[in-house]
């Protein structure tokens, strides 16, 4: 879903004043293709025809700039361009700096308004120790002179320039220093609280939704206001019980339906730690979309609800408790916190709590998950009881443990490899505005990215360039596995990118496979069969073309070769065809497969 498109209009004055000194440029002369060679021609007639020839300040190169700027929208360059000749006027008497395109509010002040935190979040740590690779800070910029700035953005603009032309169109070259990622990522770990993902799963109606909501409405991320307008729409549509629920579920057939569709993603902070909420659909029809959510997370908040025949219908076979728990697992999760919910039906039941906890440890135990990494926590998302804060006193007398957000603060995020090739799977992508017209957003799996590299979208094969980098919606140079970023890409149209595509480096790209093992668990009983492969959000038609193996759950060795077909819960070694469109996938990557609207194994890529 792209609730989070928080789009930055970029300043390009500000942007460039980053890459300011000649260090950071080469290549100025660098040409243009012949294409953009005639537009840059009849921009430059067009926007004479209409600004005349006779204003000093606009001369040909400024107009060339600011097309190149605009890309060449003509229409945009002459506001521009009228606007900052009365801006230059009206400074001219001030003394204060030239013109630019207008500045956006700041990201910083948006974010902080809308999470409703204050002072510095623990993630400006990060974000300032990203941004001090550029050796520029906020009020140095505002010192620039006007002369630096112009000097700034004609060398920006040339670093833009798109070279001769090639077979395939070369995307604009940023020519600066490159940045050791891997040590100024070191030099920063110290200071900074690390962010973990974690998948809100579990059966429909589970609770989900509303327990998040509960947990980013106590926690200060959502407001009171807010709350009160959601209950009154709410009420309106006949689903006041959903109120909380709408803070996650944005969309309007979301709303109508009472059911989450696509991963809603959210953040949080406590004093340990920052927390991004991926709530995935409980409804069997929507599983691709969390599998995206799951293949995403360091940890999982299994929801139960522990209302009578519920629980049961969860956990049954076509219940997504067992589901849900098992994809988890299978796409690398190793721990999982189970929210007991809905307790307030049940006046705080502690045996209800006792056979809900000794059902789920008996089975999460099964499907791979160690003891030491299972927690069970009884809880009320709609009271808020047990969430954040402790029950009302008196009213869970049998326990004493801790409360959710206190158990989240101690599952610790999963160690990224930050040195590997680049491997970000695009979670959304959208035009950001004039100055960002493509921007992707997603969760950098594996190794590192800088402003000015080079990138492709496999299984696409146009490059684009890295322009910009936020991290957590704050503007940085770099960023490395286990950030959320946007990456503003220049060099590349729209269509070209897709969600669930794989973000390489390209001297490093993932080369998709037509073949290859796996090893998977299965879910249902698998034979030779046809099959869709999952991998994110993509999915292509396939065939299992072998039972290689059977392999024992506890220390992978083979316990039966080539076996007539797997049974519902064994670990296995298959083969499998890819026959649709190729699916970016290599060694390491997370599959799931599916046949007949049912999950029916899910592992990695041997
Ligand atoms: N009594 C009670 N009702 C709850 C609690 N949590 C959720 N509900 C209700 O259960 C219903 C479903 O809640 P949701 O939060 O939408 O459930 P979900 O698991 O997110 O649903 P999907 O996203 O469709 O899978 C709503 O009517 C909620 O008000 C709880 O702790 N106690």
């Amino acid at each position: 879903m792209s609730r989070h498109k928080i789009v930055r209009t970029m300043n390009l004055a500000d942007e460039l004043d980053d890459y300011d000194g000649d260090e950071y440029y080469e290549d100025e002369n660098e040409g243009m293709s012949p294409a953009d060679k005639a537009k840059m021609a009849d921009g430059l007639r067009r926007i004479r025809e209409v600004i005349g020839d006779d204003v000093p300040a606009i001369t040909n190169d400024k107009i060339e700039e600011t097309l190149w700027y605009y890309y060449f929208d003509v229409e945009r360059s002459i506001t521009y361009l009228l606007n900052s000749v009365g801006a230059t006027e009206k400074k001219k008497q001030k003394k204060t700096a030239a013109a630019d395109p207008p500045k956006a509010p700041s990201q910083k002040a948006a974010a902080k308004a809308k999470q409703g935190f204050e002072g510095p979040s623990p993630d400006d740590v990060v974000i300032a120790a990203q941004s001090q690779s550029k050796g520029l800070n906020k009020t140095q910029k505002t010192e620039k002179s006007t002369a630096a700035t112009t000097t700034s953005i004609q060398k920006g603009i040339d670093g833009l320039k798109i070279g001769e032309p090639s077979e395939k169109p070369t995307p604009p070259k940023i020519a600066r220093k490159k940045i050791d990622v891997v040590a100024e990522y070191e030099k920063s770990k110290s200071k900074r609280k690390e962010n973990a993902n974690l998948v809100v799963i579990g059966h429909v109606d589970a609770g989900k939704s509303t327990l998040m909501g509960r947990l980013l409405y106590d926690s200060g991320v959502v407001d009171e206001r807010t709350i009160q307008k959601y209950k009154q729409e709410a009420e309106k549509i006949g689903k006041s019980s959903f109120a909380l629920a709408w803070v996650l579920d944005q969309t309007g057939e979301e709303r109508t339906r009472g059911v989450t569709i696509d991963i809603a993603v959210n953040a949080f902070e406590t004093e340990k730690g920052r927390f991004t909420i991926l709530d995935a659909p409980g409804h069997r029809d929507f599983i691709p979309n969390m599998i995206a959510g799951a293949a995403q997370a360091d940890f999982a908040v299994l929801v139960i609800d522990s209302s009578p025949g519920e629980f049961e219908a969860g956990f049954n076979i076509r219940g997504q408790t067992k589901e849900h728990a098992l994809l988890v697992r299978s796409m690398g999760v190793q721990r999982i916190i189970v929210a007991v919910n809905k307790l307030d039906l049940l006046h705080w039941d502690q045996d209800r709590f006792d056979e809900i906890r000794q059902q789920m440890t008996q089975f999460l135990t099964t499907a791979g998950f160690q003891s030491k990494n299972m927690s069970f926590i009884p809880c009320s998302g709609l009271t808020g009881d047990n969430i954040v804060r402790k029950p009302k006193e008196g009213l869970v007398p049998w326990y004493s443990g801790p409360t959710l957000i206190e158990e989240l603060e101690t599952a610790k995020p999963v160690a990224k490899a930050i040195e590997k090739a680049l491997r970000m799977t695009i979670t959304d992508v959208y035009r950001g505005g004039v100055t960002n017209p493509v921007t992707i957003s997603g969760r950098i799996e594996v190794g590192n990215v800088q402003v000015g590299d080079t990138i492709i979208a496999v299984p696409g094969d146009e490059r684009a360039t890295v322009k910009g980098i936020e991290v957590d919606n704050e503007a940085a140079e770099w960023a490395v596995a286990g950030n959320n970023v946007q990456l503003h890409l220049a060099g590349i149209e729209m269509d070209h990118l897709k969600i669930g595509d794989v973000v390489c480096h390209t001297d490093s790209p993932l080369v998709p496979l037509r073949e290859f093992e796996a090893k998977i668990l299965a879910f249902e009983s698998l034979t030779p069969m046809m099959i869709d492969i999952h991998r994110g959000r993509l999915n292509a038609s396939g065939r299992i073309t072998k039972l290689v193996a059977t392999l024992d759950k506890g220390n992978g060795t083979i316990t039966k070769k080539k076996p007539r077909h797997i049974g519902p819960g064994s670990l296995a070694m298959i083969n499998i065809l890819v026959t649709g469109a190729p699916l970016p996938l290599e060694k390491g990557s997370k599959i799931v497969l599916r046949a007949d609207g049912l999950t029916v194994a899910a592992g990695v890529v041997e």
